[in-house]
């Protein structure tokens, strides 16, 4: 799976792990940035993220900031793009079962790094299943 990871310096920590993570299971990851805590502008790594996953260049992309709100409002200004936050693995389940998420915000300030690991791993292997959810992810783009 290839999968695309963003930060700013509060998820700087967290997505160096998640990288970690996502390449001992055998996925290709590319990393977006931050490369330090320094203080930064989430959109300066999400939009290069949100572009390159919008052009299917990734399966799937991670946004990691303190609340994680900034960079997914950031990612989801892209047509291609659905980001979910989420805070739990159940949330991520049913951002990937009813919403099709590509995207999956973390609030870095907000969770444990073994829940952002355990929401991360639900993400990625969870299917979309479609039926009557197909119809109202096709609705939410305008028109
Ligand atoms: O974008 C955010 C809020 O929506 C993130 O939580 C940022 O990481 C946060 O705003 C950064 O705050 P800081 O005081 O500049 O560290």
């Amino acid at each position: 799976m290839k999968i695309a990871i963003a930060c700013d310096h509060a998820g700087f920590q967290y997505k160096n792990q998640l990288v970690e993570f996502f390449t001992q299971m055998g996925h290709e990851v590319k990393d977006f940035g931050c490369h330090s805590e320094d203080s930064m502008d989430y959109p300066d790594t999400a939009h290069p993220l949100a572009k390159a996953l919008e052009n299917k260049e990734f399966n799937f992309g991670f946004t990691i900031c303190g609340s994680g709100n900034g960079i997914t409002m950031t990612a989801n200004k892209y047509q291609g793009i659905r980001a979910a936050l989420c805070w739990t693995a159940e949330i991520a389940e049913l951002a990937r079962q009813h919403n099709n998420a590509n995207v999956c915000g973390l609030p870095a300030r907000f969770i444990s790094y073994e829940e952002a690991e355990a929401i991360a791993k639900t993400f990625i292997s969870t299917d979309f299943e479609g039926g009557r959810h197909q119809n109202r992810v096709d609705k939410i783009a305008v028109k």
